[in-house]
């Protein structure tokens, strides 16, 4: 019983709520298909939005009987399935932000991430191997039959009985390129926000069926819930050990009639190595029609190829940061016209606005210089998890309106604009590299070096050096077939085209890139090979 000795009211949802956003659908069409994802038997089952919205009330009624209050976290540890749709939006029905992680996520960064976030509950799934979870925190499963509490969490007071828009749905922990993990923090008005605008992008109708590729600690995998749930479309998770085997990811594809793909580019790299044939048949039957990707630039040569191979696709380049979910959806033009040598990421979103600054603050208006990127956007987070200094470095006062009390998001992303004002990446603040004085943009040397016969992929990047400038290393990946290229062969080409500074002082050769939990080109992974 509550202090006062009145009924515990249940926390309720009083007006934008991820919940409310996410099951509209399934007040219009109970009956139609929310998720279809593989079943226990290695086959394919389906969950209904009133399957869907039943499992997420059951989940509330046992979550609240918890006696939680508002704002107390759940760590919410899953590969992205229907239960752990339902599970979430269980938190967000009783105002409990979520923090997704997933099964992969290694042990001491789970507790990393527990000693910052201080959760009542860590859920997994009925089958989640995690084990170790700290005595402070309460341990619970999900699955189709509902939560199963092992270890109750402390009993909290309830003060709060309404969730409000600006209450936390989720907070995620960004890898941090300081290595501390910082907390996204993102409010039901914020998330919303943000598909609210992507929906003027029109990417999806209720007939299509999307797959997410991503983790559920990667807010793409949530921009890929919010995407079909909220256009009462229907999502496809796909099990993660299906991308690393190309042939079974086709045909998961495939069998699951499966509309759009959503991932970041290195999904297609095994299907371009090893599966380009049957991409090709199913890129002829016509049913992938929009491939949509994020979270680093595409290499053009490998997004040719996948173009190549599915003429009839439309391709969709979003960008932005988890601190706004993102800030643009820009079509691609499929084929690349010839000559292309940058992706647009296009104009913000319907609701938000990207504009240009240069290292100064002043407003960068000139078609081809560069400046950062700052956003403006009702989407933006509520700030880093118990971090105001890593917000203020960020949240910044509009420059172009100082005391208006708008504020803006500082990117630390570079770019440019093209004649019609769309923008034009150009990498990272903090990734400018100087190499004796010069300014060297190492997707200028990756595009040189990308271009260069039998290799498939260049990574660039200055490796430290105790005394002495930065020596600037290439990293490739070759065609399986074809001879390794030689080094002074690929040197002397680069030397052809790019100032005396920007040809690497050494190339390796890699099977493969290394990538994140994210899916991103794991560079680290990369400067660790040549040292080692
Ligand atoms: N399309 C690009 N071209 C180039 N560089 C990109 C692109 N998208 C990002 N980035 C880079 O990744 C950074 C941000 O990383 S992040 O916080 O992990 N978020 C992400 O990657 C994904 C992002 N939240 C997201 C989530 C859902 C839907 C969409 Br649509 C986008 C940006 O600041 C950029 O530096």
């Amino acid at each position: 019983m509550s202090p006062n000795g009145a009924r515990p009211v249940r926390a309720h949802a009083s007006v934008d709520n991820l919940r409310t956003y996410l099951l509209a659908a399934a007040r219009r069409d109970p009956d139609r298909p929310a998720v279809i994802q593989a079943a226990a038997d290695g086959g394919l089952e389906t969950v209904t939005y009133g399957e869907l919205e039943r499992r997420v009330d059951r989940l509330v009624d046992a979550l609240d009987a918890l006696g939680l209050d508002v704002g107390d976290r759940v760590i919410l540890e899953s590969d992205t399935n229907a239960d752990a749709v339902a599970t979430l939006l269980a938190c967000a029905t009783l105002g409990l932000p979520f923090t997704p992680t997933s099964p992969e996520v290694p042990d001491e960064r789970l507790l990393t991430i527990i000693d910052s976030a201080e959760p009542a509950l860590h859920i997994q799934s009925d089958h989640g191997q995690r084990t170790g979870i700290p005595e402070t925190v309460g341990t619970a499963r999900f699955g189709p039959g509902g939560l199963t509490v092992e270890r109750a969490p402390a009993p909290r007071v309830r003060r709060r009985r309404v969730v409000t828009p600006i209450d936390t749905a989720y907070i995620t922990f960004t890898s941090g390129t300081t290595g501390r993990p910082k907390g996204v923090v993102m409010s039901h008005r914020g998330v919303i926000a943000f598909l609210r605008g992507a929906e003027a992008a029109r990417l999806i109708t209720a007939e299509d069926r999307v797959a997410n590729t991503s983790p559920l600690q990667f807010d793409f995998a949530l921009f890929d819930i919010g995407l079909a749930l909220g256009h009462g479309a229907t999502l496809v998770p796909v099990p993660r050990a299906r991308l690393n085997w190309p042939r079974r990811l086709l045909s998961y594809l495939r069998d699951a009639g499966v509309t759009q793909v959503d991932g970041v580019p290195s999904v297609w790299r095994p299907v371009l190595r090893h599966e380009s044939d049957l991409l090709a048949e199913m890129g002829q039957e016509g049913v992938l029609s929009r491939i949509t990707f994020s979270g680093e630039d595409f290499p053009l040569d490998e997004l040719r190829r996948l173009q190549e191979l599915l003429p009839k696709a439309r391709f969709t380049n979003g960008y932005g940061a988890t601190e706004t979910m993102a800030a643009s959806i820009t079509e691609v033009p499929n084929p690349l016209p010839p000559g292309t040598e940058r992706l647009s990421i296009g104009y913000a979103v319907a609701g938000a606005e990207m504009m240009l600054l240069g290292s100064d603050g002043s407003p960068v208006d000139e078609p081809g210089t560069i400046g950062e990127i700052y956003l403006r956007s009702p989407s933006l987070f509520s700030g880093y998890w118990r971090d105001p200094e890593a917000t203020r470095a960020v949240v910044l006062p509009d420059p172009l309106h100082p005391g208006s009390g708008q504020v803006v998001f500082k990117t630390g992303d570079l770019a440019h604009m093209g004649p019609e004002g769309e923008l034009y990446f150009r990498g990272r603040v903090d990734s400018q590299v100087q190499i004796r004085g010069n300014r060297v943009e190492l997707g200028e040397v990756e595009r040189r070096i990308g271009q260069f016969a039998g290799i498939t992929g260049a990574v660039a990047m200055v490796l430290p050096r105790e005394d002495g400038d930065p020596l600037l290393h290439a990293f490739v990946t070759c065609a399986p077939a074809g001879p390794a290229p030689d080094t002074r062969e690929v040197l002397a080409f680069c030397r052809a085209a790019l100032p005396a500074y920007m040809v690497p002082h050494g190339l390796s050769v890699v099977n493969e890139f290394p990538v994140t939990v994210n899916g991103k080109v794991d560079r680290t992974a990369l400067a660790a090979h040549v040292a080692s």
